[in-house]
C-alpha cells in the first residue's frame, strides 16, 4: 500500500559536501552516518545462522523469531520524502530529545504526553500540541510513540483516546518503546485494523545518543512504512535495521538489553570485589577500559559508580522490565538464561530499595551488603 503523506514539510537539508557538513548545525547527519548506512557493511555483521529461515519453520509460535533479514538503506534521506506531519507521544528521557531533533530538523511535529507540562519545552521550539494520542494520530501522517513499558504502550495506542482511534488508511504508527513481541503484535494488529501501517522500532542507545541523534533503530513490520520514515529515523539515529516480521525488533532489543543488564551486574560485582580486597576500583575501571572486555558502558558509568553516583540515563526500573521481558522471551523458546535470571533478581532487590528511578548502574547498591559470616571474620 502506498503511503500518501510524502510532502516537503521537513526543511532539514542533508549535507552534500564536506563544507556543508561543517556548516550544519545538526550533528545528526554526517558523512560517518552516510557511510555507516551501508547495507553490505551492516549485513556482514549478521551471523549466517540468523538469516532468513522460513516463517513456516515456527508455525506454533505467536510470532516468528527467525524469519528476518537485516537491511539498512544505503541512500541518504531526501528532504522531499519526509512525512509531512509527525506526531510524537511520550516525552520522557528518550522521547523529548528524539522529538526535539525532529523539530530542529524542520519537521512539523505535534506532541502529547500524559504529564502535559513536559510538552512545554517542545512547544517553545515550535511543536504543536494535541490533548490526546487520538487527536495527534488524527492530525498527523506518521506518529511515533516512546512509552515506558508494555502497559503504557498498549494504553496509548489502543486505549479509549488512543492513537488507533485517530488512525486511518495512509497513516503510519511507529512504536519505539521497548516492549515484548506479543504486545507489539497486539498494537500492530489494532493499528492495521484501521488501514494504517505499523512499524515497531525500539532503539539501542540511551539519553546522550538520543540527544545527539545517534540511536540505533531495530525495526520490524511494514516495510513500506520503514522506507517512508527512514529520513526521520536518520534524523534521530545513526543506523537502522529492518528485521522482518513484527516481534523481531522487540526480540532483538530484549536480547541486547538482557546482555547489557547482566554485564552491568557483573561489573558491579567486580567493582565491589576489587575494593573489598584492597584494590582501587578506579584503577579497575582503567584496566578494564584497556583490555578485551572494554565497553563504552563501563568507561562511562564506572567513574560515577565508584562515587556512588547514578545520574539517570536509563532508569533501573526499565532495565528490570527488559530483563523480565527477555526472560519471558527465553522461556517461550526453552532457552536457558541463568545469568540473566540471576541479574534480574539483583535489579528486583535494587527496586525494592527505592532505586527504580536511579540509573540502572545503581544496581551496584543491591550488592553493598556484606555476608554475615564474612563481616565476622
Ligand atoms: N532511557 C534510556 O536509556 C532508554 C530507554 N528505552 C526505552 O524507551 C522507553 C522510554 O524510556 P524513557 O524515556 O527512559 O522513560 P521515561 O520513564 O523517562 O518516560 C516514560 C514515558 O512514558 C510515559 N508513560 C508512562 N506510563 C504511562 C501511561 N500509563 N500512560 C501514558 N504514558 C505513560 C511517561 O509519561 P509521564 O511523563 O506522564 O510520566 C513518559 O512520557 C522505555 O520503554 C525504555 O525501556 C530504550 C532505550 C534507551
Ligand atoms: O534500553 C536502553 C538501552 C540503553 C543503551 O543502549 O545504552
Amino acid at each position: 500500500m502506498a503511503m500518501s503523506f510524502l510532502k516537503p514539510h521537513c526543511t532539514h537539508r542533508l549535507p552534500s559536501s564536506s563544507s556543508s557538513i561543517l556548516n550544519s548545525p545538526f550533528p545528526t547527519i554526517s558523512p560517518t552516518k552516510s557511510l555507516s548506512a551501508n547495507g553490505s557493511s551492516f549485513s556482514t555483521r549478521i551471523p549466517n545462522h540468523f538469516r532468513a529461515l522460513p516463517i513456516s519453520s515456527t508455525p506454533t509460535k505467536p510470532f516468528s523469531f527467525k524469519a528476518f533479514s537485516s537491511q539498512i538503506s544505503a541512500s541518504a534521506p531526501k528532504p522531499d520524502e519526509m512525512p509531512a506531519r509527525v506526531g510524537f507521544l511520550g516525552l520522557g528521557i528518550m522521547g523529548s530529545p528524539m522529538a526535539q531533533n525532529l523539530i530542529k530538523a524542520g519537521c512539523d511535529v505535534t506532541v502529547w504526553n500524559r504529564t502535559e507540562s513536559k510538552c512545554s519545552p517542545l512547544i517553545s521550539l515550535g511543536a504543536k500540541y494535541k490533548s490526546s494520542p487520538k487527536e495527534v494520530a488524527a492530525s498527523c501522517d506518521v506518529t511515533f510513540a516512546m512509552l515506558a513499558d508494555p502497559q503504557s504502550a498498549l494504553d496509548v495506542a489502543c486505549g479509549e483516546h488512543g492513537a488507533a482511534k485517530g488512525m486511518s488508511p495512509g497513516k503510519g504508527y511507529v512504536d519505539v518503546s521497548t516492549v515484548d513481541g506479543a504486545t507489539s503484535k497486539l498494537i500492530g494488529t489494532r493499528i492495521k485494523a484501521t488501514g494504517a501501517l505499523f512499524l515497531e522500532a525500539p532503539v539501542s542507545g540511551s539519553k546522550k545518543p538520543a540527544e545527539d541523534g545517534q540511536l540505533i533503530f531495530l525495526t520490524a513490520g511494514d516495510r513500506s512504512l520503514f522506507e517512508t520514515v527512514a529520513p526521520l529515523l536518520d534524523v534521530m539515529g545513526k543506523s537502522r535495521f529492518f528485521l522482518g516480521d513484527v516481534g523481531n525488533g522487540a526480540a532483538m532489543k530484549l536480547v541486547v538489553n538482557m546482555i547489557m543488564g547482566s554485564m552491568m551486574a557483573s561489573f558491579s560485582e567486580g567493582l565491589l570485589l576489587s575494593e573489598s580486597v584492597g584494590l582501587d576500583p578506579k584503577v579497575l575501571v582503567e584496566v578494564v577500559s584497556q583490555g578485551a572486555i572494554s565497553a563504552p558502558m563501563f568507561s562511562m558509568k564506572g567513574p560515577s559508580m565508584v562515587q556512588s553516583l547514578y545520574p539517570t540515563a536509563f532508569p533501573l526500573k526499565h532495565q528490570q522490565k527488559d530483563l523480565r521481558l527477555a526472560l519471558g522471551l527465553a522461556e517461550s523458546v526453552s532457552q536457558p538464561t541463568p545469568i540473566a535470571a540471576a541479574a534480574n533478581e539483583l535489579y528486583k532487590v535494587a527496586k525494592s530499595r527505592g532505586l527504580s528511578d536511579e540509573d540502572f548502574s545503581a544496581v551496584i547498591e543491591a550488592l553493598k551488603v556484606k555476608l554475615q559470616s564474612q563481616s565476622k571474620e
